[in-house]
């Protein structure tokens, strides 16, 4: 029986609420369609503060390598904030991972399900209604990894861009689009930021190699606008690390919470890293009321990139909508309700099942 490894750092946070939930997920999924899944814990972010004394120990990171994906929950919290910046969570575990990894694609599909686009903050005034974004977010580059710097007065980040980093990433949009709509809008600040003109320079020529996709620029400040103004419009969105991470977050919303988002880093190998775009929602964790929705599509997404288990990828997918449909939501997509974390990864758990026992 195929069988595939998989490190699980459920990390901080709501992290190891959801990540039960996607683990249960697999489980039921891998039984059904015939392969095994050897997850394997360990502790990161916060959690590994507190145990090691660092946020991504060694053991953590060599776990990883002998693994065929990492499915991450999410890292951070306001107990590790006082640390030095470069000892956080944050920066200390999951930019790392990224970087060690050169996990430069970060795929985010956000779409809005049809049974609640009333619930979408932008009801009535937009209809989000058929909104299919592939949010393509370069990963491993940009301000997040440029030189840092702090005196007692000021501080400074530094922004570069390779014409090589541009270049790999856009391909990826460019082939998303060709699968998808055949459009990508890419999103700069030309008017303003150098590295910013040589975006598009770039993506302009490899848009040449892609005659049957349209290409459109879009500044930044504008992009975030007619997101909410006109979610429909957008098919393939090609983001620098910076803007698609703050727009990807804007997608979540529109498309009725964080909590539906899942990710997928990824380097051109079978290997990645998923997990969801939202974090560890202190505001929330402990209350057994997260939405476990982008933690169980993260998992979709591994068993399609790094499994090649596209039948079971979809059956996930398909019973999460199904399961949405059914109204079965948490209250950060419908307030009214009373359904616990536990009671959507039930449900999308019997979802599986029950076509399991349809198709038997
Ligand atoms: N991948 C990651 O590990 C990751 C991603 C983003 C933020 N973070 C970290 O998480 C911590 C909290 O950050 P934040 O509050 O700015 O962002 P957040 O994404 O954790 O939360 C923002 C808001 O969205 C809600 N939310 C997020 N996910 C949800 C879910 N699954 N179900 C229901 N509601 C959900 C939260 O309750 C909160 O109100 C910070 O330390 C931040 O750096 C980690
Ligand atoms: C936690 C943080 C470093 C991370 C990012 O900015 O990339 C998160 O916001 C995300 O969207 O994955
Ligand atoms: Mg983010």
């Amino acid at each position: 029986m195929k069988t595939y490894k998989i490190a699980v750092l459920a990390g901080d946070g709501i992290g190891p609420e959801v990540m039960q939930q996607a683990l249960k997920v697999l489980e039921v999924v891998s039984n059904k369609f015939g392969f095994a899944i050897q997850s394997e814990a360990a502790l990161v972010g916060g959690a590994a503060i507190d145990e090691h004394g660092e946020a991504l120990p060694a053991s953590t990171l060599d776990l990883c390598k002998r693994s065929d994906a990492i499915l991450f929950g999410s890292v951070g919290g306001p107990k590790w904030t006082n640390l030095p910046p470069a000892q956080q969570p944050e920066r200390a575990s999951l930019l790392p991972l990224r970087k060690t990894f050169d996990l430069f694609c970060n795929l985010r599909p956000g779409k809005i399900y049809p049974a609640f686009a009333e619930l979408s903050p932008l009801h009535p005034r937009t209809s989000s209604q058929g909104m299919d974004i592939l949010c393509v977010r370069e990963l491993t580059g940009g301000i997040y990894f440029g030189e840092k710097g702090r005196s007692q007065d000021s501080a400074f980040d530094t922004q570069t861009y390779s014409v090589k980093e541009i270049e790999r990433i856009t391909r990826v949009a460019f082939e998303a689009a060709t699968k998808r709509n055949n459009k990508v809008t890419s999103i700069d600040k030309a008017n303003v930021l150098a590295t910013s003109v040589l975006w598009r320079e770039v993506v302009s020529r490899i848009a040449k190699d892609y005659p049957g996709v349209e290409l459109e620029h879009m500044y930044i400040d504008n992009a975030a606008m007619q997101l909410i103004r006109a979610p429909k419009h957008f098919d393939v969105l090609l983001c620098d690390n910076l803007f698609g991470d703050i727009l990807s977050d804007e997608i979540a919303a529109i498309a009725g919470s964080l909590g539906l988002l899942p990710s997928a880093s990824l380097n051109g190998s079978n290997f990645g890293l998923y997990e969801p775009a939202g974090g560890s929602a202190p505001d929330i964790a402990g209350q057994g009321i997260a939405n476990p929705v982008a933690q169980i599509l993260s998992a979709a997404l591994l068993l399609r990139f790094s499994c090649g288990e596209e039948a079971a990828a979809r059956a996930i997918e398909a019973a999460v909508e199904q399961t949405l449909e059914r109204g079965i939501v948490t209250r950060d997509i419908n307030p009214q309700s009373t359904y616990s974390t536990d009671d959507i990864g039930n449900a999308i758990v019997n979802a599986i099942s029950y076509k399991e026992n349809a198709g038997a």
